[in-house]
């Protein structure tokens, strides 16, 4: 039903101080009139290209990265449209200051910055404590940034309990910058709209020591409890908050390793909802490993590639099962022998079966039996005896693969994939460019944090590493799941989401050696993995958003009759449904 104009004017009345429909100093004189806020900003009316620009010098004038952050941060909770316009047009400048590495400095410090990231009234996220169990509901009602239009509830969460945050370990509820920073790219990479993104950090208390010690600290003064006490808690918050947003899609982050596999084995078939550091890094690396494939194709058979993970915790187990369904899928392989390709390396060696301590649940099934007796304790043993073609580094420790370690592959392959996925960008096991020096140009690259491009200094040639973090998925696959609505997510839809991301790169890209594409194409590239997730979802019968079913028939009606390209008309769809910074729903209505 359409609003009169008095309706229309006491909406904008409500919301004029809103961080969203802000609009300062580009408010025409005649709604600063009907808004009663004259005389309350400079006379100037500007525009938004040049408010755009006084925010990008005023950014650029901020010293450290973490001023920085403090500063986007401010502007998001101030005036999101323009700090989404900065985000989007400037993605490769601003993401590292809204994402790794800032948001691991800006999380360590959280508790030091915090009451100045947003104005009274404007909240980062929610934060639910062990003492709020008897009130979840109300609580979780609390957070309501637009009491005023109810079609505005959340659609996707973003739920940490700061236990692992990036590779710093257990932060408490300083990790809140991770939801926040991962819904921030949800918005910037997929469109989805910022006002239905719902951070949440659960504090369940901290082992930080630090933490624990600082007077800022801004968490519950306890250790973490049992298990039992962790796992009543989110039964509570994950039932109450599908009982207040039944249709809500909840991300798992940064959980400790234990917890995120159990949380995942616990909800999958029953909620709407994915582990981002399992599934999610999982399809990303998978996607970047089949480009990898592909460029060493000529030397290395696919079969024949042997894949050392040093680290086993969620996000090399996460890869390592994503790594098995491509050679299960694509290569015919057994999973037996599939499984032959992939071994792990804890602080304790390899993942072996007679190692004789008890390994954790989620190692148990890739802990390799074929050892006969022998252990291997250092990485540079471990290499000699695996071999391996390549290796990928998930143990947070910063600097690990040295100089000898890398020389060791560059002699090993022509080619050797390398890939330092650790976060944030101290923690990365090595940079870009120690690892073109060690393997004379030859390595295959990504890292989990960005490094800077490198040029051969022989040829002058500049060489791109690829980017190798889940943000290229979450927000694809989140997007496909809200348009298609399943009530589950299954893993075929996150191995089609990882298929669709490596296919999506361009000629030019390819002719680049890129494994990733563009960051700069984000958006076109979520269409993409959200298209192939809506497929999936369709052809698994799950989807209940008819309008999509009918897409998804239409496409396939039309690739039958070989008339156009592949999900033409599906990917259109999915990009006229992203949210922009632009798009805006009460001032477009010129009251
Ligand atoms: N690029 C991306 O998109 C992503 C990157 N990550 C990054 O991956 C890293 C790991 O995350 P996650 O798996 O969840 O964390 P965990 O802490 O669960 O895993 C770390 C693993 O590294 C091992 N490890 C630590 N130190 C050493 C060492 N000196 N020698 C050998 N092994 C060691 C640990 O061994 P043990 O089991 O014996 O303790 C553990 O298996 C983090 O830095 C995180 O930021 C995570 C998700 C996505
Ligand atoms: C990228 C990410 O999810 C992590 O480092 O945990
Ligand atoms: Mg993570």
């Amino acid at each position: 039903m359409s609003k009169t104009v008095n309706e229309k004017i006491n909406i904008a009345k409500n919301i004029a101080k809103s961080h969203y429909l802000n609009q300062a100093t580009s408010t025409a004189l005649v709604l600063r009139d009907q808004l009663q806020i004259t005389g309350l900003l400079p006379p100037a009316v500007e525009t938004f290209d040049l408010q755009k620009k006084r925010a990008l010098i005023q950014l650029r004038a901020k010293s450290t990265e973490l001023e920085k952050y403090i500063f986007l941060a401010w502007l998001r909770n101030t005036n999101v449209r323009l700090f989404y316009r900065l985000l989007i047009e400037d993605l490769e400048e601003i993401t590292p200051l809204i994402y790794t590495p800032t948001v691991g400095t800006a999380c360590q410090e959280y508790s030091h910055i915090y009451p100045f990231l947003a104005p009274p009234g404007v909240h980062d996220g929610l934060f639910l404590s062990l003492n709020d169990l008897p009130n979840l509901k109300n609580i979780i009602k609390n957070y309501n940034p637009y009491p005023f239009d109810e079609s505005l509830t959340p659609q996707i969460a973003v739920i940490t309990d700061g236990s692992r945050i990036l590779g710093l370990g257990d932060l408490g509820v300083n990790g809140m910058g991770i939801p926040v920073g991962k819904l921030q790219l949800y918005v910037a990479g997929a469109g989805i709209d910022p006002r239905r993104t719902l951070p949440i950090t659960l504090d369940l208390g901290t082992n930080n020591e630090h933490n624990l010690k600082d007077q800022f600290y801004l968490g519950l003064r306890r250790k973490r409890g049992s298990d039992k006490e962790f796992f009543s808690f989110l039964d509570a918050v994950v039932k109450t908050l599908r009982e207040v947003y039944p249709e809500l899609l909840i991300q798992f982050e940064d959980f400790s390793s234990e917890h995120a596999f159990e949380l995942l084995k616990k909800y999958r078939d029953n909620t709407f909802c994915f582990n981002d550091d399992i599934q999610g890094t999982g399809a990303v690396i998978l996607s970047g490993f089949i480009n990898a494939v592909r460029l060493t194709a000529k030397d290395i058979p696919p079969k024949e590639h042997r894949i050392l993970f040093f680290g086993a915790g969620s996000a090399a187990v996460g890869v390592a099962k994503q790594l098995l369904e491509f050679f299960q899928i694509e290569h015919g392989m057994t999973e037996a022998d599939a499984k032959k390709l992939l071994w792990l390396v804890d602080t304790k060696g390899l993942v072996t079966f007679d190692r004789g301590d008890k390994l954790a649940d989620h190692k148990v099934y890739f802990a390799r039996k074929d050892n006969e007796g022998q252990q291997f304790k250092s990485l540079t043993e471990v290499i000699d005896y695996v071999r391996p073609t390549a290796l990928i580094g998930f143990s947070s420790q910063g600097g690990i693969f040295t100089e000898e370690i890398l020389k060791k592959l560059a002699r090993l392959n022509k080619n050797p994939i390398i890939f330092p996925l650790s976060n944030p960008k101290n923690n990365a096991e090595c940079t870009f460019e120690q690892a073109m020096k060690a393997t004379n140009n030859q390595v295959i690259f990504a890292s989990g944090t960005m490094f800077p491009t490198y040029t051969e200094p022989e040829t002058g040639r500049v060489r791109y590493p690829g980017q190798g973090n889940n943000m290229y998925i979450f927000p694809g696959l989140g997007l496909g799941a809200l348009l298609a609505k399943p009530r589950i997510i299954t893993d075929k839809q996150i191995y089609k989401s990882a298929s669709a991301l490596a296919y999506s790169l361009t000629d030019e890209e390819i002719s680049l050696d890129m494994l990733y594409p563009k960051l700069t194409r984000i958006r076109r590239v979520s269409a993409e993995v959200a298209s192939a997730v809506i497929v999936q979802i369709v052809e698994e019968g799950l989807a209940r958003d008819e309008e999509v079913i009918a897409l998804v028939k239409n496409d396939l009606e039309v690739l039958k009759a070989n008339k156009g390209p592949q999900w033409e008309g599906l990917v259109r769809f999915v990009e006229e449904n992203m949210w922009d910074y632009g798009r805006e729903k009460y001032f477009d209505s010129k009251i």
